[in-house]
């Protein structure tokens, strides 16, 4: 399936399945065409500045409205917020790639939830979860009114059928599902990824300030849907996440009756590939920020409620320096993941599929062999390549769930691999 993408991150987008279905010059005529019924999603308070409101206008075959009533479903593994987490230790804390669950689990089953923080009623924090899926949301749909979603393709491939339109993703691609909008997920066979599950502001693109007009992730490399519409009668089930609470509906009709829409708040779909790399042609290792895909900003300017920052290839070319990232003491909270490849500064131990955890002021960095390594190596140009790490780091510190601390393959002797850094001192 060869599917059809607009372009520009934030752009106001127009889109119809069936042509003459948008109104001109107007939101809400008193009839729309076809039959259907305009229905706005707002992403962002009506008030919020023009460079932060988000909305879009549905143009559908009946309102979501009509869903009828929810009954209480349980998850126990998809956790929300810094209340449903467990005592973290000031440890480093690595994970490797966990088993997947038994049986057949889809985009919902086979989520579980690594480290949380926040509060999704106080529309802050985030959450890191693994997906492990090997079945296809038939007539199942999600909706997450706790926040957006963005989804690290860790294996195997996912289509993403939404409101709007339907994504695919695979490995190296990422895609954010806006908060509040109905989805389900379809895979081809045992696939996995990561989700960044976002209760704060928005992601946005970050300001470039002294880098220019260009660079890092470009607008236009984002890929948003175009309107498509589910023609097959028969019943649903809606899944709704509030306040870390699941409900289930069952409605009549698919959700994904939209015949045409317009606006700014879309799900989109971005290839890590595209990402403009900038580094040091000069010495020393640059601050990871230079790598920020995405940002959600707290209310303190500069400080995030989550970055969302990758490792992609790029060129090592500074002289006179240690090139893998430096030892260091954070007040921001730094969660990684491996897609693929290695993660310069652990070699080995951190393997695709797994995860790490360094907490506010947790101390880190290259374990022993990259040291030893790179204390050493010409510093001739050197590529890495076929590798794709990345961090979720945010301002409120991670707590793990029970679920990590005890099932989730955690690396228990992890800390070992700094303990050959011995004491080299040569008194003068
Ligand atoms: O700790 C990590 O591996 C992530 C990281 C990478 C980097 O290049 C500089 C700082 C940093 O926290
Ligand atoms: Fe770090």
């Amino acid at each position: 399936m060869t599917l059809a993408y607009l372009t520009g991150f934030g752009n106001q987008f127009a889109t119809e399945a069936v042509p003459g279905t948008l109104p001109v010059g107007r939101n809400s005529p008193q009839r729309v065409a076809h039959g259907l019924y305009a229905e706005l999603l707002s992403g962002s308070a009506f008030t919020a500045p023009r460079a932060e409101n988000r909305r879009t206008w549905m143009y559908r075959r009946q309102p979501s409205v009509v869903v009828g009533g929810y009954e209480a479903l349980d998850l126990p593994f998809w956790r929300t917020g810094a209340a449903a987490g467990v005592d973290v230790p000031p440890d480093p804390l690595r994970w490797h790639p966990a088993a997947a669950p038994e049986g057949e689990v889809d985009f919902i089953d086979g989520l579980r939830t690594l480290v949380l923080n926040g509060d999704a009623d106080a529309q802050t924090g985030v959450a890191a979860h693994v997906v492990f899926a090997n079945h296809s949301m038939d007539r199942r749909a999600l909706v997450n009114a706790d926040g957006e979603m963005l989804v690290v393709p860790q294996s195997g491939r996912f289509t993403f059928t939404t409101e709007l339109g339907v994504l695919q993703a695979e490995p190296g691609q990422v895609v954010l599902l806006p908060r509040g909008l109905a989805f389900k997920v379809a895979v081809d066979g045992p696939s996995t990824a990561y989700v960044c599950e976002n209760h704060g502001a928005p992601f946005r693109l970050p300001e470039l300030g002294p880098i220019g007009s260009n660079g890092l992730a470009n607008p236009r490399d984002f890929e948003h849907p175009v309107a498509t519409f589910e023609d097959t009668p028969g019943p649903y089930e809606i899944v709704k996440k509030t306040g870390g609470l699941f409900w289930r509906a069952t409605q009549g009709h698919t959700p994904f009756d939209v015949v045409a829409w317009h606006g700014n708040l879309a799900p989109c779909r971005y290839d890590t590939r595209h990402f403009m790399v900038i580094g040091s042609i000069s010495f020393d290792h640059p601050d990871p920020s230079i790598f920020t895909v995405l940002t959600s900003p707290s209310d303190t300017p500069g400080v995030a409620n989550c970055d969302f920052v990758i490792f992609p290839p790029r060129w090592l070319v500074a002289e006179d320096s240690f090139r893998p990232p430096w030892y260091h003491r954070n007040v921001m909270s730094e969660f990684m993941g491996l897609v693929y490849g290695q993660y310069d500064a652990k070699p080995e131990g951190f393997r695709p599929g797994g995860a790490s955890l360094h907490n506010s002021m947790v101390p880190h960095g290259p374990d022993t062999e990259a040291f030893t390594k790179a204390s050493s190596a010409p510093l001739a140009p050197h590529k890495l390549d076929a590798t794709l790490a990345f961090m979720f780091e945010s301002r409120w510190r991670f707590k793990p769930t029970a679920w990590a601390m005890r099932d989730g393959a955690r690396d228990a002797r992890y800390a070992e691999c700094w303990s050959g850094l011995a004491d080299n001192f040569k008194r003068p």
